[in-house]
């Protein structure tokens, strides 16, 4: 294979460059790192990848190790051996809050940090702002999208609101995330090379947006999504998505857990917890009891199926993180971790 095609290949996966480093026509993407190993794409295939020794050594900073979006240098085997990481053009972190507190990594090589929230009760300058401040010094641009502008009418007032809340120059879409003409005008972000990733709280609309990206439905949306052995939800997820406009998304759990904290309140549905309490049975599922209040409500048009929808995926994410946070605090007070809280969802524990 020659440089240019070697070029080629990358760029699908967000190589920037004009040249390769000198003699190296093995390289790839980090797309996905597990605890058994790396997860590589070269712009043709998928694969597994192992450290090298050096980047195994006690007290080498985390920094230097490979992380999901840097280009890597490949030595041959099986599985092949990530020899050396490439300079990065951007880093992602955040303050990983454990018993010391560690600069943790969360993507690299990202050009574009797409904020999406929904203009419906969604809408939170505030989290837009958590989200934003999250990619200062990062080398990534944020872009902030507002999806949902066919459901509201009052987008122009918001936008205003929003355009004098934050930084002069920070670029703001509103769009109907749905709609392909609508979202054409992110394609300036996702050209060849460019890599982006797409952050933003559960509903907001992120799997929507995708699969209209990407001109299939290949995410799984909304209510179809699968339960693990535990109940739980599970969403079926590719780390890096190739676009057609020629640039690449990359959906790392690192940047979805900047979901829910576990500490929510949700007070945005008070009125729901209302309605369950008038239900017969104290332990209603709100699926076919006799005497369901929610299910009532429903039937009426006083609750709409979306909302409620969003409200038990909400319910699911703020658990589950509770969980998380409560192991982490009992590990800080030196109590005996409990057993593995949630399988391996989401990838890594936090440290
Ligand atoms: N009207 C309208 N509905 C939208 C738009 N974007 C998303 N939705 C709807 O909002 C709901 C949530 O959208 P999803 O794409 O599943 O949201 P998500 O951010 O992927 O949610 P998680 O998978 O939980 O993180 C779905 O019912 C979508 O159909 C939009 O621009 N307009
Ligand atoms: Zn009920």
């Amino acid at each position: 294979m020659t440089e240019a095609e070697t070029i080629e290949r990358l760029r699908s996966v967000g190589w920037r460059g004009d040249a390769l480093p000198a003699g190296q026509l093995r390289l790839a993407r980090v797309v996905a790192q597990h605890r058994a190993g790396y997860e590589l794409h070269d712009g043709v295939a998928l694969f597994g990848a192992q450290p090298a020794g050096h980047f195994l050594k006690r007290g080498l900073d985390p920094a230097e190790r490979p992380a999901v979006g840097d280009f890597v240098e490949l030595e041959p085997g099986n599985p092949p051996h990530i020899a050396k990481v490439l300079p990065r053009r951007s880093v992602l972190s955040r303050a990983a809050a454990g018993e010391r507190y560690e600069r943790q990594i969360i993507a690299t090589n990202i050009d574009y940090v797409l904020v999406l929230t929904g203009l419906d009760g969604d809408f939170n300058p505030a989290r837009i702002e958590r989200y934003l401040s999250l990619t200062e010094d990062s080398g990534a641009q944020p872009v902030v999208l507002l999806s949902k502008l066919d459901i509201r009418d009052d987008a122009d007032a918001l936008l205003a609101t929003l355009r004098s809340r934050l930084p002069a120059g920070t670029p703001i879409h509103a769009i109907n995330g749905k709609d392909p003409a609508s979202v054409a005008e992110l394609s300036r972000y996702l050209q060849p090379g460019d890599s982006a990733v797409l952050v933003g709280s559960s509903g907001a609309g992120k799997s929507t947006l995708t699969n209209t990206l990407l001109g299939t439905q290949r995410m799984a949306t909304g209510e179809v999504r699968a339960h693990d052995s535990r109940g739980r939800h599970t969403t079926t997820h590719r780390a890096l998505l190739q676009l057609p406009s020629g640039g690449c998304l990359i959906d790392t759990p690192g940047m979805r857990e900047l979901k829910l904290t576990g500490e929510e309140n949700l007070d945005l549905f008070a009125d729901i917890d209302e309605l369950a309490q008038r239900c017969r049975f104290a332990d209603c599922g709100h699926g076919s009891e006799p005497g369901c209040a929610v299910q009532a409500a429903l039937d009426n048009g006083e609750l709409s199926a979306e909302r409620w929808r969003n409200y038990l995926k909400l319910r699911d994410e703020r658990e589950e993180q509770a969980a998380t946070l409560e192991a982490r605090l009992r590990r800080q007070r030196g109590g005996r971790p409990p057993t593995k809280p949630h399988g391996h969802r989401g990838g890594r524990e936090r440290e």
